[in-house]
């Protein structure tokens, strides 16, 4: 994933968040659905990233469009539990309680898993090098499932964060970040922005895309945890939503957003230790740069120009929606309005 700081491919992310700005301001300026833009623009990066010089275009493409709105607007997780913990009941139940499938998708990954000219970064050249024993379904598969965990946690995260800073009561944070990216030169590093990283940091502690229960087996000869003893084979898990709220020593209000908590170097380890958005250890996300990266370009691109507040017509539900591991903006819209900096 270190990859992803290089030339191609950071240059690569930066077109897409030009694009999801031109759309932004090319449709109605007073009323922009980001949530369905930053999803388009969460697929096209992560496609990018496994495909190169492949990827979707579904800021631009209608056919590649539709391949976002069949990964994004459903309710299939849930369906696909129920599937798993009742096999036998499932083939009983009613249509409207089977998972939909998603055949476009799974007919790009299959397509795209048989290129042969592929760019040095991509996944994809990994997952088939030849010391690789991967099989061309394996690695569609292996694709397939970041995909799925690159399109809606980055695109929620960027929705909830731009919801967050369009708020009347947040509009003094927009506009410091906006003196921070107007007083950098243009070839800054993206981790010389630390008011970005702040900004970042907090929606993600506010409104974490996978805020539920992360389970772990305990394994053999059970282990210590805090001081319980806890038998070997034993579930465990926390959720980032509560670890981000259970301490307010570290986390001083933990429902307000407030990106200046990040800023002040007192305490900066503990809250660095109970950030847990992306999880941590063996199997925490394998995505967190690319996600980091994506979005500090997209935010970049947008408040180095453009100022966002709610657009008048905005009346869906922004409360996280519980989708058992993963949560999202219940009423699947955000309006906002955007108003160019002179
Ligand atoms: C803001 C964006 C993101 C957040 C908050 C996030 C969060 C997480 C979390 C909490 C996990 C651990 C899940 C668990 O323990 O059960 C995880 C796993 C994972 N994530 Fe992400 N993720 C993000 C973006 C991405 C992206 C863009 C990719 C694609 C490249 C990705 C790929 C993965 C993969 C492959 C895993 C499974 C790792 C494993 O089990 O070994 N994530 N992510």
């Amino acid at each position: 994933m270190t990859n992803i700081m290089k030339e191609k491919p950071m240059a690569a992310i930066h077109e897409r968040a030009t694009m999801f700005v031109s759309k932004c301001v090319e449709a109605d300026q007073n009323s922009v659905d980001v949530y369905s833009l930053l999803h388009c623009y969460a697929l096209d990066c992560v496609t990018h990233f496994m495909f190169s010089p492949g990827g979707l275009k579904s800021l631009d493409i209608a056919e590649d469009f539709d391949i976002m709105h069949e990964l994004t607007y459903h309710q299939s997780l849930q369906k696909n539990l129920l599937e798993y913990y009742l096999p036998s009941l499932a083939p009983y139940f009613p249509k409207f309680l089977h998972a939909r499938s998603a055949p476009k998708a799974n007919q790009y990954v299959l397509d795209m898993a048989s290129q042969t000219e592929l760019d040095d970064h991509s996944l994809l050249e990994k997952l088939k090098r030849k010391e690789s024993s991967l099989e061309v379904m394996q690695a569609a598969a292996e694709c397939k499932d970041h995909m799925a965990a690159g399109i809606d946690t980055t695109g929620d995260g960027l929705c909830f964060l731009m919801w967050e800073l369009s708020q009347p009561e947040n509009l003094s944070f927009q506009q410091s970040l906006y003196n921070e990216l107007n007083a950098a030169p243009a070839n800054a590093p993206l981790d010389s922005y630390v008011y970005l990283d702040a900004v970042i940091k907090e929606a993600l502690r506010c409104a974490p895309p996978i805020p539920m229960s992360l389970p772990r087996y305990v394994p053999a000869g059970g282990r210590e945890i805090d001081g319980y003893i806890v038998p070997e084979h034993t579930i465990v898990s926390c959720q980032p939503y509560s670890v981000h709220r259970m301490n307010d020593s570290v986390f001083p209000d933990p429902d307000r957003f407030n990106p200046e908590r990040w800023l002040a170097e007192d305490g900066a380890a503990e809250r660095n230790r109970l950030f847990f958005s992306f999880a941590t250890g063996g199997r925490g996300c394998t995505g967190k740069n690319l996600a980091l990266v994506e979005m500090k370009l997209l935010l970049r691109e947008v408040y180095s120009h453009y100022r966002t507040t709610v657009a008048l017509d905005m009346t869906a539900s922004m409360k996280l929606d519980d989708q058992i591991i993963s949560s999202r903006p219940q009423g699947q819209s955000c309006k906002l309005a955007f108003t160019a900096i002179e």
